[in-house]
């Protein structure tokens, strides 16, 4: 390939992958391989000048701006920073600053390196008025209301010192690992494909239109810089670079307390090393350092290139990996049925922690990955907890390796598995009979978000199971003490190499059956979650009952009428339509009323006021000054009005608020759906 066909291809490539990453929150490859080929690029593109495309992602800042939101104009340009992954290349770093500054002394400013999304926050008079993404550095997307949602960060600042009457705070937005970890759970107990990474889940959060779904997802936001105008007599606010994380902090901003003052290259070294296996206590997914000259006079004398300050450089660490063999491949089958192949090691020290299993995710990425059991592998650590197998060294492949045949069958009850559309996943038909999903459908029913009869986990339901005492979740409130009372098993060892064993004392038996009783006060919302429907979450179990009612209303709705109740999209009202459509299931909830479990809201079904409303069509988007979002719904049905889940043909008035979804006024418009105010509204109701 000639020099000029690789430079067409990599800026090819490069604008694909920058696309991916930053509109569509994507990583078609991993950042090593991303900031390779951006150096390769680089270098080509300095040994051939004239080869440089103009639309060379070596000279822009990769992000972009979307249709969604309004765009604002950066008061100071948002730059990338130049990144290495070499400590000689540290060196070189070093030295240039010293030639910029013609030996003066100078000193650094260690961070962390967050792995989030760069957000721009202004502040006037103390208020926060505007929050933005990076977009291409110049641009930026508007997404104030989002950002009101990160609880940490000020939206009024209340100091005592004189605050500039403008100023902007820049920061990394990110999602902790704890809350990714959190919604994962959740996504995989209701069916719904697994968040990617942190960084990825991050960025596409913070691009939602809802800023109601935003605030569920609990962003957070380390901020790392201050800008101002200059003091109306020519000086600074601040001097340095640590000035302004001190006062940031002290103003209340959310600054992470890992960062360093370093007097020379040598001691920028050592935070590096101390931070490499560190950073993964931290709450957050890193991944590098990022340094920079301390005193602002210095940094505004060595400048910027196109893309990237130089008084700044980031260093990343490569991703945490080993190597070690692959011995065998454990299916395990989850609640909603899903199969999830993991990989069993030979046991080898990652990042401070002895792994012996890995995510393999899914048969498709098995295929990508070619990999052979006994295979050497490579094994990383990113943000996430559980590490993921990334490759196969195939210069280790010997003549023992056999292809993984994956199953046809259940390893757990034998029935066929089947893979739905457009899915990666294979499952598991069999929900009522398979083993682990029923234990599974027990361990969710008796979470402390459904029944609340924790009592009975570690091991005691398996129990239960295996002696034939419960099939369902329904037979927990026949149980008896004598049923119970000496029940007793030793599981054989896990790989934690303990023997388990399960005993039920009269103490315990007691808790059981004392947390069974109470367990039928749990709200209705609960006993819809705890079900198990497929895609039902809490939230949407909540939307459900405050819809209906009660059960009797939930399991009589049509799947028109299903769709209709707001957040409940169409894949939803399928989902719950059909379960509720079988006879099985009918039977387990006449089962559960008849234990006396709560089967009506205790918010009443909205009483009528009037019917001005009636036969009309609404649906709300952004904030108002007189109801809360409660409140206009109350009233819209109250009034005889019906409420609609999005934007069509059907719909009769959009009623607008403050920071409404641009995407849903637009599409009112191309409709010609009426758009009223809040005002127009409270005179429909002639109230
Ligand atoms: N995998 C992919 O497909 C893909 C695609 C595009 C980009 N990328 C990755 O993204 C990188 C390019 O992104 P970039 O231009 O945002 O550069 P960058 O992420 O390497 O560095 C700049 C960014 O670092 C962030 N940052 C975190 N902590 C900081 C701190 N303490 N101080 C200052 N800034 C801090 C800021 O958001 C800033 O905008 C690439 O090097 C690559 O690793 C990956
Ligand atoms: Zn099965």
């Amino acid at each position: 390939m000639n020099p000029q066909q690789r430079i067409n291809e990599l800026t090819d490539k490069l604008i694909w992958y920058n696309q991916q990453y930053y509109q569509n929150s994507i990583s078609e490859v991993d950042d090593f391989t991303f900031d390779q080929q951006l150096q390769e690029l680089t270098l080509l593109e300095k040994q051939y000048p004239e080869l440089r495309r103009p639309d060379s992602p070596t000279q822009r800042v990769g992000g972009t701006i979307s249709k969604e939101f309004a765009t604002v104009y950066h008061r100071f340009p948002m730059l990338s920073l130049g990144n290495t992954y070499s400590e000689t290349d540290l060196i070189e770093f070093d030295n240039r600053v010293r030639k910029g500054l013609r030996d003066e002394p100078y000193e650094y400013i260690c961070e962390l390196k967050f792995d989030g999304v760069a957000l721009s926050m202004t502040y006037e008079n103390g208020v926060l008025v505007q929050g933005a993404t990076r977009g291409d550095g110049v641009r930026g997307d508007d997404i104030t209301a989002n950002i009101r949602t990160i609880r940490t960060m000020p939206l009024t600042v209340r100091a005592q010192d004189d605050l500039p009457a403008l100023f902007e705070v820049r920061g990394e937005g990110f999602l902790p690992l704890a809350e990714f970890e959190r919604i994962n759970k959740e996504r995989e107990d209701i069916g719904e494909p697994l968040l990617a990474n942190p960084r990825n889940a991050a960025s596409g959060t913070f691009k939602q239109q809802d800023s109601g779904a935003v605030a569920k997802r609990r962003l957070d936001c380390y901020l790392y810089s201050f800008l101002s105008e200059p003091n109306p007599d020519g000086t600074e606010r601040f001097q340095t670079h640590e000035e302004s994380l001190v006062g940031l902090a002290h103003w209340g901003f959310n600054v992470s307390p890992t960062w360093r003052k370093c007097a020379t290259i040598s001691e920028v070294m050592a935070y590096i090393n101390e931070w490499e296996t560190r950073r993964f206590d931290l709450p957050l997914g890193t991944d590098g350092i990022v340094i920079k000259v301390n005193r602002y006079d210095q940094q505004r004398e060595l400048g910027y290139t196109a893309k990237s300050p130089r008084w700044a450089i980031a260093f990343k660490y490569k991703a945490m990996a080993a190597s070690t063999t692959l011995n065998a491949i454990n299916y395990q089958v989850g609640r909603t049925g899903a199969v999830t192949p993991v990989a069993m090691l030979t046991p080898v020290l990652l990042a401070g922690t002895v792994v012996k299993r890995a995510s393999l995710h899914n048969a498709n990425e098995i295929q990508r990955l070619g990999v052979e059991l006994h295979d050497t592998v490579f094994v990383e650590k990113g943000g996430e907890i559980i590490p993921k197998v990334t490759g196969v060294d195939l210069t280790k492949r010997h003549g023992q390796t056999e292809p993984i045949i994956y199953p046809t069958h259940c390893p757990a009850c034998d029935t066929p598995l089947i893979r739905r559309e457009g899915e990666a996943h294979f499952y598991c038909p069999n929900e009522k009979g398979c083993p682990p999903q029923r234990q599974a459908r027990f361990e969710h029913f008796i979470q402390r978000r459904a029944m609340n009869i924790e009592s009975l986990g570690e091991g005691k339901i398996q129990l239960l199971i295996d002696r034939n005492l419960v099939q369902t979740p329904a037979d927990l409130y026949d149980l008896t003490n004598e049923q119970l009372l000496g029940l007793e098993k030793a599981y054989p060892a896990d790989d934690t190499g303990k023997v388990r064993v399960v005993k039920f004392g009269q103490k315990t038996v007691d808790n059981i059956l004392t947390a069974i009783e109470r367990s039928k006060t749990q709200p209705f919302a609960n006993v819809v979650f705890a079900l198990g429907i497929r895609y039902v979450g809490n939230t949407t179990a909540e939307r459900l009952t405050d819809y209906f009612g009660s059960m009797d209303a939930l399991m009589a709705a049509s799947l028109e009428t299903l769709s209709g109740v707001p957040d409940v999209g169409p894949r939803i009202a399928q989902s719950v339509a059909e379960w509720f459509g079988e006879a099985d299931n009918q039977h387990y909830v006449q089962r559960l009323k008849a234990a006396g479990l709560q089967m009506v809201g205790e918010r009443k079904v909205v009483e009528a006021v009037s019917d001005t409303l009636t036969g009309k069509t609404f649906l709300y988007s952004g904030t108002f000054t007189n109801y809360t979002r409660e409140e206009i719904e109350t009233q819209i049905a109250a009034h005889g009005g019906r409420l609609l889940s999005g934007v069509s043909k059907k719909l009769n008035y959009l009623i607008v608020g403050e920071n409404a979804g641009p995407s849903k006024v637009a599409k009112a418009q191309q409709l010609n759906v009426p758009m009223i105010g809040e005002d127009e509204f409270t005179a429909m109701l002639g109230e």
